[in-house]
């Protein structure tokens, strides 16, 4: 178990900490800390705030990632998908939403926008090479495989 810890940001006492909504949830829902309703209009791409910020063990990231929800119902998705926080970040998380659907959508205060899930981040060194070992694969990509 990893302990993370959450710090509300003033004014926002009224919005619940990320939380799962069932028990064998993978994320944690984050609410909108707006103060008024934001309406995002078809192609529109905004921040949100979520009214927190938090600490997490080195080793840790937590990707914001959209509800699926939203996704479908609204065409309201992260533009960044899925968004990346580092474990030294102390800012407010922030939400990138952007609308892809075809009508204007309001997102009110205290609204379950993104959910939050937390992953290992293996600890990586890189060098550089002269020459990189050889596969089958090689160069090939993209499809190259066939569709
Ligand atoms: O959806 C997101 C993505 C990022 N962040 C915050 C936390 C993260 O640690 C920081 C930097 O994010 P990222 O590395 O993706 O952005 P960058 O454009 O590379 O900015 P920087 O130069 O600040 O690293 O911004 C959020 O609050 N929400």
């Amino acid at each position: 178990m990893y302990q993370v810890s959450i710090k509300r940001l003033p004014g926002n006492e009224d919005i619940p900490l990320p939380r799962k909504m069932s028990e064998l949830a993978a994320g944690f829902d984050l609410h909108a800390a707006v103060t008024e309703p934001e309406t995002l209009q078809p192609g529109e791409r905004k921040l949100f705030p979520t009214g927190f910020a938090m600490a997490m063990p080195a080793g840790l990231e937590a990707q914001i990632r959209p509800r699926s929800g939203l996704a479908f119902k609204h065409g309201i998705t992260c533009l960044n998908s899925p968004g990346t926080i580092d474990a030294d970040y102390r800012g407010e998380v922030k939400v990138l939403l952007i609308n892809l659907g075809q009508q204007p959508f309001a997102i009110e205060r205290g609204e379950r926008i993104a959910q939050m899930l937390f992953q290992l981040v293996p600890e990586v060194a890189i060098t550089e090479a002269a020459e990189l070992p050889e596969t089958v694969r090689g160069a090939g990509g993209f499809g190259h495989t066939g569709v």
